[in-house]
């Protein structure tokens, strides 16, 4: 038997990780603690010294090898000794597994060189007898442990966006996400998006059938326009259906990550994007004069919308930017009044905790694919008309004076320590509503804002929570003003949007959720 320790073409050769994983990362007995092997473990014996075995969770990899134990003696004689070495990769960090051609078996993981870096490993061994029919059997259920039902070998569309956040996105796609995507064996085609709105124009014109996955290298405003040019086309439908839109964060504003990767590091977003699981999201379709937009993320009319898009001027402040604007106009106690019609699933807080936990607690579903509408259906059609329609009979316009915030959430986590929207699910029909009042106290106001990074807004009582269905805002006796639809302004006039149920997919962790902490 031989660990041969295959370079690994992904790493940065330079890199001192790098020489670590060119030697073979097996051999050094690094890291992650040994788990229990149960009696139902299936091993594979590559050598006389070193073994593979499927565990509970991860791949138990043993290896003996001869180690110098000293350097010379009084005598000048050499002592060499045995040394076992046993360590687990969790089966979550398995990328991909295969004979080669020559007979050796290799198995490419992702190594956590640090809580938020993870980089392309190899375990390669030469097989004392490679001619077993064993092996093959042995690294199918390797990757069927390792992948469950999330799809090997996705096919992705990969946008990146040059200007996204600081403007690092390219260098960070080559660094830490393209190599994870390739040791997955994902098949990968990568283009720079060159203007604003190029998104909508690549994803109007895309062959969906050539690809599994859109991922976007970027912030929130990629995969936007992504989900408006499939919603463009033709086959509406089947596009948002069949491709799954993700996002490797690389912008300032990555709350599509957030929630569906867990994470804001690159690489274990890319991980997060391998092992992803097809999920239906939810979709609104917003109206505004004629226009028909797809939100994915939220609307705001009132503090938020202003102290997200009306601070511009203070990017330099960075991320504080955003409480800088929403405190200073608490402390104003600014209003934005307007007239509200709402269409609401569920009134009030103890409904909407049940119906989040009756779903946090169902199993994550054992299939994963959808069904895939017929090419000749394009967007669905409004239920409730658009903003130019009459309003709906049972829709009431409810006049309020003192509105401070408006605020509907189709994910939890709005950014990194703000979720806004802890109730919220990737496909229940519903949009979630915060409404606050801008007379409130202030210091009441203040304790609600605090209250997001502490995991406690939902049960402020100031804080009306709703889950609803549709809904139209008119804003009144105000010149100009902010309405934010996913990140970006739209003009400050009338609009109404409406859900459509799980019109979309993602790739999620769970199939079910979103990873954030619920009610
Ligand atoms: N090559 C380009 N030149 C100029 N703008 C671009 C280019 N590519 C994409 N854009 C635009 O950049 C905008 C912001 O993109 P993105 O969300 O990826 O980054 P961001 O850093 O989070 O952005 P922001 O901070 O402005 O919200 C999008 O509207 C997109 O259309």
């Amino acid at each position: 038997m031989a660990s041969t320790g295959q370079t690994n073409p992904f790493e940065d050769p330079s890199s001192k990780d790098a020489q670590v994983q060119e030697q073979g990362e097996i051999a050094r007995g690094t890291s992650e603690p040994q788990e229990p092997v149960p009696h139902t473990a299936t091993t594979l014996a590559v050598g006389r010294n070193a073994s593979l075995t499927l565990g509970t969770e991860s791949l138990v990899v043993q290896d003996e090898e001869l180690q110098q134990s000293g350097r010379v003696n009084c005598c000048g004689v050499s002592f060499a000794g045995k040394n076992k070495t046993t360590r687990s990769i969790p089966f979550y960090n398995i990328l991909w597994a295969e004979r080669s051609e020559n007979g050796d078996i290799t198995i490419q993981y992702a190594h956590a060189v640090s809580k938020t870096v993870v980089r392309p490993a190899i375990i390669s061994y030469t097989l004392d007898k490679p001619e077993s029919s064993e092996v093959e059997a042995w690294i199918e259920s390797l990757l069927d442990r390792a992948y469950g039902t999330s799809q090997r070998r996705k096919r992705i569309k990969m946008l990146v966006n040059p200007f996204g956040g600081q403007g690092g996105a390219v260098k960070m796609y080559h660094k830490h996400i393209a190599p994870i995507f390739a040791a997955a064996k994902c098949t990968l085609d990568m283009e720079k998006t060159q203007h604003n709105g190029h998104g909508t124009e690549i994803a109007q014109a895309l062959d969906i059938d050539a690809f599994d996955v859109v991922a976007c290298c970027s912030g929130d405003g990629i995969p936007h326009e992504v989900w408006n040019g499939l919603g463009k086309r033709a086959d509406a439908a089947r596009a948002l259906a069949k491709l799954a839109v993700t996002q490797l964060p690389g912008g300032s504003g990555n709350a599509l990550s957030l929630n569906l990767n867990g994470t804001v590091s690159p690489s274990l977003a890319a991980l997060a994007v391998v092992k992803g699981l097809r999920t239906p999201l939810d979709l609104i379709s917003v109206t505004q004069g004629d226009r028909r937009i797809l939100s994915f993320l939220s609307q705001a009319v009132g503090i938020i919308a202003e102290a997200d898009l009306g601070t511009e001027h203070l990017r330099w402040m960075g991320s504080t930017r955003f409480t800088y604007g929403v405190i200073k106009r608490i402390l104003r106690q600014d209003v934005y009044p307007a007239d509200i019609a709402i269409k609401v699933e569920h009134d009030n807080k103890t409904a909407i905790r049940e119906v989040y936990r009756t779903e946090a607690s169902k199993s994550p579903p054992r299939h994963n694919e959808r069904e895939i509408p017929p090419a000749d259906l394009g967007l669905p059609p409004l239920r409730y008309g658009s903003v130019q329609d009459p309003l709906p009979d049972s829709w009431t316009l409810v006049p309020h004076d003192h509105l401070g915030n408006f605020y509907a959430g189709n994910l939890a986590y709005m950014s990194a320590d703000a979720n806004f929207f802890p109730a919220s699910l990737p496909s229940d029909g519903c949009l979630d509503l915060v409404r606050m009042r801008g007379n409130l106290k202030r210091g009441a106001a203040i304790k609600a804002l605090l209250a997001v990074a502490e995991h406690k807004f939902f049960d402020i009582e100031d804080v009306d929570y709703k889950k609803v269905t549709a809904y139209r805002i008119i804003p009144r006796n105000q010149k100009d003003g902010y309405i934010d639809i996913d990140g970006e302004r739209i003009p400050f006039e009338p609009f109404q949007a409406e859900v459509h149920q799980g019109l979309g997919t993602v790739l999620s962790k769970s199939g079910h959720l979103f990873e954030a902490e619920g009610v």
